[in-house]
């Protein structure tokens, strides 16, 4: 498997408090990798330490090979980062925020081809006060291009913009992808995860409590029974009944991964379940919407 970050127990305290938490996560060449959690959960502080941005935390960080604190600069060259809160002088234009970008790389990406390719060359001689929100969103992505990066990173990319600039901000996203640009993205809106996302995981209070693709949560999407028993039910009965893939548990509930109607037909069949006391049973939608809230506590309204 090629992973191109891969971090190890990260951990940044700050006055004493633990803002990431032992985060371990790794992301493979080519992936969309998105982070979401609730405001303050630390998902920027994450991708700041992956970035080299910051260097005030403890354990260890590799990206594209680079160990952060000893090639911070090599690794610089090769990653492009859009940052979330961008402001430049009101009166410098397009063109010369992208001259001056370029100018700090020896091999910088032609920004004119770049502007073409992302739509934004019809506003090369305008000043930066004069861009609507969308267009200041193109432009940090364009920004973020001009190193050729190999890794991009993308921070609340697509806060406050309208929905169709967004749209069009998510295909951007999606001609990298293809492009082979490995992607790692922090987000608020779930839609956009599901949208550009290969793999997520999910922060709550520094840590992360859930990780997985995209695919894999489609997939489970439609796919849970909840039961609740008071009896303790080992997991070896549920898996044994046909279309099973997984069961969690928590206190007398058992959400069980699964084909909801081959599950209810077969689950009546099997006698050695019948000795416990089912008290109720549903089946439920997961969503990444349901996941969400169930994983950071919070509650969905
Ligand atoms: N330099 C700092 N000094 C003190 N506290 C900080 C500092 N930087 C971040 N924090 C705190 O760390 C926590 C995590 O912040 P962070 O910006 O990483 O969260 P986030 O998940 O990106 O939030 P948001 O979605 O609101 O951008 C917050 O409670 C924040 O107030």
């Amino acid at each position: 498997m090629s992973y191109v970050i891969e971090v190890k127990n990260l951990s940044v305290t700050i006055k004493s408090t633990k803002i990431v938490d032992d985060v371990s996560l790794s992301v493979k060449k080519g992936e969309v990798f998105g982070i979401l959690g609730p405001n303050g959960a630390g998902k920027t502080t994450t991708i700041e330490c992956i970035e080299g941005i910051r260097t005030n935390y403890t354990g260890d960080i590799s990206v594209l090979g680079f160990n952060l604190l000893k090639n911070r600069t090599d690794l610089l060259k090769k990653i492009g980062i859009q940052l979330q809160e961008a402001s430049y002088p009101d009166r410098l234009k397009v063109k010369e925020i992208c001259k001056l970008y370029s100018s700090f790389y020896e091999n910088p990406k032609d920004f004119h081809s770049l502007l073409e390719s992302i739509g934004l060359h019809h506003r090369v001689n305008t000043h930066y006060s004069k861009l609507s929100g969308g267009e200041k969103q193109k432009l940090s992505i364009i920004l973020a291009l001009i190193p050729d990066p190999e890794i991009l990173f993308l921070d609340e990319l697509t806060a406050g913009l309208d929905p169709r600039s967004r749209r069009e901000v998510w295909d951007i996203i999606l001609k990298l992808k293809k492009e082979g640009i490995t992607i790692m993205t922090t987000t608020h809106f779930l839609e956009e995860a599901e949208y550009l996302c290969d793999r997520i995981c999910i922060m709550n209070q520094g840590k992360i409590v859930y990780t997985e693709t995209m695919s894999n949560i489609q997939s489970l999407s439609s796919k849970q029974v909840v039961l609740s028993s008071k009896d303790e039910i080992p997991q070896e009965a549920f898996m044994a009944i046909p279309s099973v893939e997984k069961v969690s548990v928590e206190e007398d509930v058992y959400t069980i991964f699964c084909q909801p109607d081959i599950f209810l037909k077969e689950f009546n069949k099997i006698s050695s379940l019948g000795k416990y006391v089912i008290t109720n049973i549903n089946v439920k939608q997961a969503t990444l919407e349901s996941i969400y809230f169930e994983k950071t506590g919070e509650k969905n309204e």
